[in-house]
């Protein structure tokens, strides 16, 4: 088969993901919720099965990432509630369009990409974005300025699978825990490593809905008090259109990975910045979370549910995504956060 024939092939798979969220199997989540509770405590089974399905379920796509544990001590709840389908990967609802390949274009490098390359095509890219050489990648895969959009290296690249531009695709690297908080629900913890700053540990994962389909649904999260949309609005979306308006929301409710547990924090230890793979449609970049500091063993991981802080990183843009989407009768709760300069109110 010959490159081209290669890449012809891949557009096919890739422009026709297999099921919409909604349609995905649930047969084993209603086993599970079905049968007494001492029976799902019975050595442990429920526990185990929920982190056998994040390993199962993730094989494919991050057969490096170390296991993922469930921890609760402090109350009797098994695992957080089996009502999703756990999966690293974007679905897509009703009105959304597929993946667009017909305008994704790759690179021609032999072996790694040199980011000073003339001919590289995935480096013009990011010359033209940011006048200035090299990715946003240091060697060691680390962001080397948060906010701005990154254009990884994608399936249609030549290069080789250790180019300095593959990061987000390669999967996270650091152990990380769902554990129970006092006061907050779930909430993803570092596990026994320290996680250096500007490591990405993450895709918000979920399904795209359209702004229509997000409004409904939020006012139907709201009230049982718990949400898991986002909206999709980065600065650079608005950038040249006053008048631009978020197209996309990405809603972890029936399908998402560990990012659906991130509690909100008024001091985050990590924010989220729009990458885009395989996928040259600018308003569907993929929410990936990087670390903003160095994160101790055991410590929560946690971004700002409203965008970044006034006093982050002077050369940072400001406000590099909005907010988790908030419908109009959103809940002002109580923020719990902890931080020293908690604002007090999660919906401000
Ligand atoms: C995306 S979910 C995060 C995971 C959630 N804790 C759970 O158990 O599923 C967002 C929800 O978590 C809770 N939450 C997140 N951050 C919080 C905070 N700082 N204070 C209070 N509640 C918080 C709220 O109920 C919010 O609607």
């Amino acid at each position: 088969m010959t490159w081209e024939q290669h890449r012809e092939q891949l557009a096919k798979e890739y422009a026709h993901p297999p099921v919409l969220a909604k349609d995905l199997p649930h047969e084993l989540e209603d086993r599970i919720n079905y049968l007494p509770r001492y029976a799902r405590r019975a050595d442990n089974m429920q526990v185990k099965l929920f982190e056998a399905a994040i390993a199962e379920n993730t094989e494919t796509d991050e057969p490096h990432a170390p296991p993922i544990h469930i921890i609760n001590d402090i109350d009797d709840d098994l695992t957080p509630p089996y009502e999703f389908h756990y999966s690293n990967l974007m679905w897509h609802g009703e009105g959304v369009p597929k993946p667009d390949w017909e305008n994704l274009r790759g690179c021609d490098c032999i072996g790694p990409c040199d980011p000073k390359s003339e001919t590289c095509i995935c480096a013009q890219r990011h010359r033209q974005h940011f006048e200035s050489p090299g990715f946003l990648y240091d060697e060691r895969g680390r962001l080397t300025s948060q906010g701005y959009p990154i254009f990884e290296c994608n399936d249609l690249c030549r290069c080789s699978d250790d180019c300095i531009n593959r990061v987000v695709q390669r999967g996270r690297k650091y152990p990380i825990n769902i554990c129970k908080t006092e006061d907050k629900g779930w909430g993803v913890f570092a596990g026994h490593k320290r996680i250096p700053a500007n490591t990405y540990i993450g895709i918000y994962a979920g399904e795209y809905l359209t702004e229509s389909e997000a409004e409904e649904r939020g006012v139907l999260y709201n009230k049982f008090g718990r949400t898991y949309l986002f909206d999709v609005d980065f600065w650079h979306l608005r950038v040249d259109d006053p008048n631009w308006t978020s197209k996309y929301s990405i809603d972890a409710y029936h399908a998402g990975n560990f990012t659906r547990y991130l509690n909100h924090s008024c001091d985050p230890n990590c924010s989220i910045n729009a990458v885009y793979i395989n996928e040259a449609n600018i308003d569907k970049p993929l929410l990936a979370i990087f670390t903003t500091r160095d994160v101790r063993p055991g410590d929560e991981l946690c971004f700002s549910y409203y965008g970044e802080d006034d006093d982050s990183d002077e050369d940072a843009p400001k406000s590099p995504h909005e907010s988790i989407c908030m419908p109009n009768d959103a809940v002002y709760r109580e923020c719990r956060c902890g931080a020293a300069k908690c604002t007090g109110n999660m919906w401000r």
